[in-house]
């Protein structure tokens, strides 16, 4: 079942200035979509057009009904006065869900990612990882059918790292559809159902592992030998 369908034939921030173009695809569920591409591709202009930041959008970008969604950035943004709990109190309350419920789960989140003891401190002053996990929290509290998540890698610890590839994949299996920007293509190649290519503001190639070797031509390349022939033109330099 399709979750989210994405259908932009363009968008930028200036109106004089397109930045993507064309680009198409769909989130279904249990999905995990990867979306690559070099620095300035197009990525992160393409996840703020799906949340509906940019006003300068031809397209349509349509979640199936009801459908709840989680954004992670790539910086973490907190409240500064507000500590983890309070920040969590405070989706729980927006959300309307249920006090146990929320809380049994917030604290088993907590105990998993190693914050119980800092539940009660300011996110702005962990550390980086420590506030990337932080924003991972609050962004599964809410348990949404969509995750949209930008460059979750980058300041995890190998066993942060591990942890959040547990999660999502829990969370595929309870049916979220998830599509994450990353760089880090080693991990990409391993958790992706499918991978969507941008360069220069277009989709270059999408599809599985297969398919993307299939457009690029490259029969037993790895997903960095497709994206270096994408965003370089020369699988061997
Ligand atoms: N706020 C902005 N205003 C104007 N142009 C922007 C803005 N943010 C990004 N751009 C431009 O849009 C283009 C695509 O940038 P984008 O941030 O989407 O790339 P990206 O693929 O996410 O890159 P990275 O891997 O470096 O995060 C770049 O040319 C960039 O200069």
């Amino acid at each position: 079942m399709t979750l989210l369908n994405v259908d932009i034939k363009s968008a930028g921030y200036d109106k004089e200035k397109e930045i993507i173009h064309n680009i198409h695809f769909n989130v279904k569920e249990g999905e995990l979509i990867g979306l690559i591409g070099p620095n300035g591709a197009g990525k992160s202009t393409t996840i703020k057009t799906i949340l509906g930041l940019l006003e300068n959008k031809e397209g349509e970008i349509s979640f199936r009904e009801n459908t709840k969604y989680s954004y992670v950035p790539e910086r973490p943004i907190f409240y500064d006065e507000l500590t983890l709990w309070e920040h969590l109190d405070f989706i729980a309350a927006v959300e309307a869900l249920p006090d146990k419920e929320y809380k049994e789960k917030a604290k088993d989140f907590l105990e998993q990612y190693k914050l119980t003891e800092h539940a009660h401190e300011y996110p702005g002053k962990y550390s980086k990882g420590m506030q990337q996990k932080a924003m991972l929290i609050l962004a599964m509290i809410t348990s949404p059918k969509v995750y949209i998540i930008d460059e979750p890698f980058i300041g995890l610890d190998p066993n942060a790292m591990k942890l959040f590839l547990k999660l999502i994949e829990t969370e595929q299996k309870r049916g979220a559809g998830i599509l994450m920007s990353t760089h880090v293509l080693d991990t990409a190649e391993k958790v992706c159902d499918r991978f969507l290519m941008i360069h220069n503001g277009q989709l270059q190639a999408a599809g599985t592992l297969k398919d993307i070797r299939e457009q690029c031509n490259l029969p037993d390349g790895s997903l960095y030998d497709c994206f270096h022939l994408v965003a370089e033109g020369n699988p061997d330099e």
